[in-house]
């Protein structure tokens, strides 16, 4: 069969040459082999006599057409572009470089590469990109100047004894809020009990008119619904009033859906795809910010119950003058870490269980005691921390469906991996290459394994397990991110029995085609639909 197709191609391309040289003029006839001769000679030496003049050079992973390079494999499966290129230097998980639109990107595969990058900050910049960030969700140059121009040393307001621009100050900030401590508790605390309050079964029959939670309900008090958008709506819900108080959404109740429109096309602002292919994305964002300027407008005293990072960030840009248009772009960006990745995990691993009814009983065994017993959402979602299998099913699960990527700008010349890395190129990590090690996560690492972390709790600990990045700008909503995931499977668990309404349907597939910055959806119209039944309790 194979030689026959092999026969049939070579058929076609030599009565294309004929033709070719029957119909073409003598300059087409003499322009062509040059041309050819030219991206031959090109090609040999890009890829094969550089690399030899140059042997501590990161090796480029070859293409045919200059400028364009891998740009398509990038954007339409930029994972499979990553492990191609991996496996074409043998899997040594050296730095290698690919060409997207002109641009060199030097890859990182290997976890210690991956760690040495992550705590870098004299060769590789951060700021640039965010910058970068800022200006694409809607920021003026004078909103980004303000924000990374420096500042006196101050006491007044947000400490600053340093006199760090806004910028980084914010990612302190950021930590102080979400790393454990009295302002993760009180936050926390809103969070999570606004959790226990939504899930109730008179919530899910309120939710029936809408027909996006509750498909279907029936007498004897069984409700089909989408599970994707029940852990959507109550974590969303809940995050936003934790952060900004009820006055957003009371104000804005089209925010959630304008948030998850924009969320499911956020690459397109990642990859700064321009306005006529990003049209849905650039109106769904725009709604959002229209609704945050709208809150910045509103009186101080009529949204109360923010957070204390609203209430700072807040203080801290009207004191450097950013306008309220400015302060609803840089506060987009945050809702944007907030909710763009702990329900996506909540979803994954809800999906894992009622696939499987024997984990879903252990998990549920493991949990109703502490449901049972503890005295407030803080303690219960400290008990669900310490459940063994509970942890081991969030951990494996962040380990398959996390496609987090790291980016940093190159501005001095720097050896990574036993690799030289050139200045005014980026390097990036994507961390699933790494998450999908074979060497450290065993031969079935592809796969969702519920007690892999269980039987090696010694993996969590391990540098190739880092779905939340490492060093520097180490995610500090980790343990926010954990506590909300739990909290749900733990008081959902309890308070339902849950079981997939079609037992035939199958699993959702992860969206792997689509560019992806942090936790993978799944592929758009593979919901899991759940039949729901209340408990006595
Ligand atoms: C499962 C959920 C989450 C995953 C997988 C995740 C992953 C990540 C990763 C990989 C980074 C580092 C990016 C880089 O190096 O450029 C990061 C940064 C960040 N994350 Fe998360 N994240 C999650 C949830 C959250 C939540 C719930 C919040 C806030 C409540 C949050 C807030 C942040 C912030 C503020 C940063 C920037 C840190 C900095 O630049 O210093 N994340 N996250």
């Amino acid at each position: 069969m194979a030689v026959k197709v092999l026969a049939l191609c070579l058929d076609s391309l030599w009565q294309f040459i004929i033709r070719f040289t029957q119909t073409s003029s003598y300059w087409t006839l003499t322009l062509f082999p040059v041309l050819i001769a030219s991206l031959l000679s090109w090609r040999l030496w890009r890829f094969t006599i550089y690399p030899l003049l140059h042997p501590r050079d990161a090796k480029e992973l070859p293409y045919w057409i200059p400028f364009i390079g891998h740009t398509f494999g990038f954007f339409m499966d930029s994972d499979s572009t990553f492990t191609r290129g991996r496996l074409y230097f043998k899997n040594s998980r050296k730095p290698f470089g690919i060409t997207v639109a002109g641009s060199n990107i030097y890859v990182l595969t290997s976890a210690a590469d991956a760690t040495a990058m992550s705590k870098n900050t004299r060769e590789l910049i951060f700021d640039d990109y965010v910058k970068g960030m800022m200006a694409s969700m809607g920021s003026s140059e004078a909103g980004i100047i303000k924000m990374w121009q420096p500042r006196l040393p101050s006491n007044i307001g947000y400490p600053n004894p340093l006199g760090k621009p806004l910028g980084q100050l914010s990612e302190e900030i950021f930590r102080k809020q979400l790393h454990p401590g009295n302002h993760l508790n009180e936050l926390q605390h809103k969070f999570l009990s606004s959790i226990h309050q939504s899930l109730t079964a008179e919530n899910l029959w309120k939710a029936r008119p809408e027909g996006k939670v509750a498909l279907s309900s029936s007498p004897d008090g069984k409700c089909n619904v989408s599970l994707l958008q029940w852990i959507q709506t109550t974590l969303l819900e809940g995050a936003t009033n934790a952060f900004f108080g009820e006055a957003l959404l009371a104000r804005n109740s089209g925010l959630l859906d304008n948030f998850s429109e924009f969320d499911e096309r956020s690459w397109q602002l990642s990859y700064k795809i321009p306005r006529p292919w990003s049209k849905k994305m650039q109106m769904a964002k725009q709604r959002s910010l229209d609704a945050l300027t709208a809150y910045f407008r509103s009186p101080i005293e009529e949204r109360p119950g923010s957070c204390w990072l609203v209430r700072v960030m807040e203080t801290e840009m009207r004191a450097a003058g950013i306008e309220e248009v400015d302060m609803a772009a840089n506060l987009m960006m945050a809702y944007w870490v907030i909710n763009g990745n702990a329900w996506k995990v909540c979803f994954w691993i809800m999906a894992y269980l009622v696939e499987n009814q024997d984990l879903y009983s252990d998990i549920r065994k493991e949990v109703a005691p502490m449901v049972s017993i503890a005295q407030s959402p803080n303690t219960l979602s400290d008990c669900l921390d310490r459940c063994p299998q509970l942890v081991a099913v969030y951990q494996e699960t962040l380990r398959v469906v996390t496609s987090s990527v790291s980016v940093r700008n190159i501005v001095s010349p720097l050896e990574l991996g036993g690799k030289l890395l050139q200045p005014g190129n980026r390097v990036l990590i994507p961390y699933r290459q790494i998450l999908m090690n074979e060497e450290v996560f065993g031969p079935n690492a592809a796969y969702f394994d519920a007690t892999r972390f269980l039987r090696n709790p010694s993996l969590a600990k391990n540098q190739s397990f880092r779905p939340f990045g490492s060093g520097t700008t180490h995610c500090p909503g980790r343990f926010l991110a954990q506590k909300e995931v739990l909290t749900f499977i733990g008081i959902a668990l309890s308070r339902f029995d849950i079981f997939k309404a079609d037992r035939e349907s199958p699993f959702p597939r992860l969206e792997l085609k689509k560019p992806c910055l942090g936790i993978m959806a799944p592929v758009k119209g593979e919901d899991v639909e759940v039949t729901v039944v209340a408990l006595r309790l």
